[in-house]
C-alpha cells in the first residue's frame, strides 16, 4: 500500500484555498480529500525514511518514529473503504486527534536519533549533508500534515473549546484572516523578554516601525491572512536569539540597545526585519546555525555552563525557517560581526500566492539518497 500511495504527488493547498474551503466547509468533502491526501503525504515521506543510511535507520529513536508513521498510515487507509456516515466522520476526527498526539514528540525524538548517530558513528560530511536534506524535508512534511489535521479537527472537531478570543471567531481553523502582525510581535517579545529577565535580570526594549509601498498607503496596522501560531513560533525564536546576543555582548552597562522590528508591506512580500546590536556573528558561524547536526550538541556539562553555548540545543532556527518557507516565504539571517544581526521573515502578501511548499518523493529524490555513503 505504501507503494500505491507514494506514487501520487502531494497536492499543495494555498492559504486562499484553505480559507475558501473553510468558509463553506463540508465535513464530508474534507474527509474524502484527507483520507487520500494524508496517506499520500505520509507515504511520500516514509519512502524517504526508508532510504536513510542503515546506521541512522537503526537508531532506536528513528525506529520509534518510523513505527509511529507506519501505525498512523495504516489507521488512515482503513477509511478508504469505509461507508461515509455520521459515525465514520466522528471516528475519523478521533483518529486524527490520536495520530496528532502520537506524533507530538517527533522533533525531539529525531534529534535524539541524530545524537545517537553522532555518538555511535563518525559522521562524514556527505552524511551530514544528507541528514540536513532529509530533516528539512521530513519536518516540512510534518508541518504540512499537522496543518491538514488541525484544519479538519478545528473546523469539524465539534469540541468548541472555551469561547474563542475576541477576534478568534473569525478564524478559519488555525488561520486568522486578519492576523494583526504587531500584536503577534508584541506577544512573542513579551514572552521572550520574560525568559530574558529571569536569566539576565534585564532585557532590551522593543521598537516597532512600519513602512509600506507608497501605493499601499493604509492607515493603522498591517494585517495578513496567516497562521498566527506559525508567525509566533518564528518571532519567539528570533527574539530569544537577539536578546541573548544583546545581553551577552553588553555585559557591563545596564542600558541595552533596543531590538527594532520593521514591518514592510510591498505588493508581493510582507517583510519583518528584526535588528539587534548584539555584536553579531562571523559568516562562517552563521551557516552552522541552520544545521541540525551542529545544533544537536551534547548537553553542556555543568562545568562549562557559564559559557553561552553558541551551538543551540533546540532546532528553533531551522524549524522556524521551515515555517516561513512552508507558505513560500523565507527566513534569512544577515549578521555583521562586531555590530549586530538582522533577521528577516519574508511572507507572501497575497494569500493566493501563499502555497504550501511540499517535499515530493520521486526518482531524483531517491537518486540523491543513493549517492549517500
Ligand atoms: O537553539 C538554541 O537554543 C539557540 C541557538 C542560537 O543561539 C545563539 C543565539 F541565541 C545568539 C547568537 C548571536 C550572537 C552571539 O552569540 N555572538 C557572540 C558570539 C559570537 C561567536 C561565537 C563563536 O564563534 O563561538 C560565540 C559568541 N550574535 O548574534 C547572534 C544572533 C543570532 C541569531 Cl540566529 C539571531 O536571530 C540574532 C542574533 O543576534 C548566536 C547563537 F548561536
Amino acid at each position: 500500500m505504501l507503494d500505491f500511495y507514494s506514487q501520487f504527488n502531494p497536492s499543495p493547498l494555498s492559504i486562499k484555498k484553505f480559507i475558501d474551503f473553510g468558509l463553506n466547509a463540508s465535513e464530508q468533502k474534507s474527509f474524502i480529500f484527507l483520507r487520500k491526501e494524508l496517506p499520500v503525504r505520509l507515504a511520500n515521506i516514509m519512502k524517504e525514511i526508508a532510504l536513510l543510511p542503515e546506521n541512522l535507520l537503526r537508531m532506536p529513536s528513528v525506529v520509534a518514529v518510523n513505527d509511529w508513521y507506519i501505525r498512523s498510515f495504516q489507521e488512515i487507509i482503513e477509511f478508504e473503504k469505509k461507508e461515509i456516515n455520521h459515525d465514520t466522520l466522528n471516528y475519523f476526527c478521533d483518529s486524527l486527534v490520536k495520530i496528532r498526539n502520537r506524533h507530538a514528540d517527533v522533533v525531539e525524538t529525531m534529534a535524539q536519533g541524530v545524537l545517537e548517530l553522532k555518538e555511535s558513528h563518525d559522521v562524514d560530511h556527505q552524511t551530514e549533508h544528507s541528514i540536513q536534506y532529509f530533516l528539512d524535508r521530513f519536518y516540512m512534511s510534518r508541518i504540512s500534515i499537522r496543518m491538514l489535521i488541525n484544519q479538519h479537527t478545528l473546523l469539524f472537531g465539534g469540541q468548541l473549546e472555551n469561547a474563542p478570543g475576541p477576534n478568534q471567531s473569525k478564524y478559519i481553523g488555525c488561520i486568522d484572516p486578519q492576523c494583526d502582525i504587531v500584536s503577534v510581535i508584541k506577544d512573542a517579545y513579551e514572552n521572550a523578554r520574560f525568559l530574558c529577565d529571569q536569566y539576565y535580570l534585564a532585557s532590551p526594549d522593543l521598537i516597532i516601525n512600519q513602512s509600506q509601498h507608497n501605493e499601499l498607503q493604509q492607515e493603522g496596522r498591517i494585517n495578513i491572512v496567516y497562521v498566527p501560531s506559525h508567525l509566533y513560533h518564528m518571532l519567539f525564536e528570533l527574539f530569544k536569539n537577539a536578546m541573548r546576543a544583546v545581553m551577552e555582548y553588553h555585559v557591563s552597562n545596564d542600558k541595552y540597545p533596543p531590538i527594532t522590528v520593521t514591518i514592510a508591506k510591498g505588493k508581493e512580500d510582507i517583510s519583518l526585519k528584526m535588528s539587534d546590536r548584539g555584536g553579531g556573528i562571523a559568516r562562517s558561524t552563521t551557516e552552522h546555525l541552520f544545521k541540525y547536526m551542529y545544533s544537536t550538541a551534547p548537553q553542556p556539562s555543568k562545568s562549562d555552563a557559564h559559557t553561552v553555548p553558541l551551538a543551540g540545543y533546540g532546532y528553533g532556527l531551522p524549524i522556524s525557517r521551515l515555517y516561513a518557507r512552508y507558505f513560500h516565504g523565507d527566513l534569512v539571517l544577515m549578521s555583521c560581526e562586531g555590530d549586530g544581526t538582522d533577521a528577516v521573515i519574508y511572507l507572501k502578501a497575497l494569500s493566493n500566492e501563499a502555497n504550501e511548499l511540499l517535499p515530493i518523493f520521486n526518482k531524483t529524490t531517491s537518486k540523491f539518497y543513493r549517492t549517500m555513503v
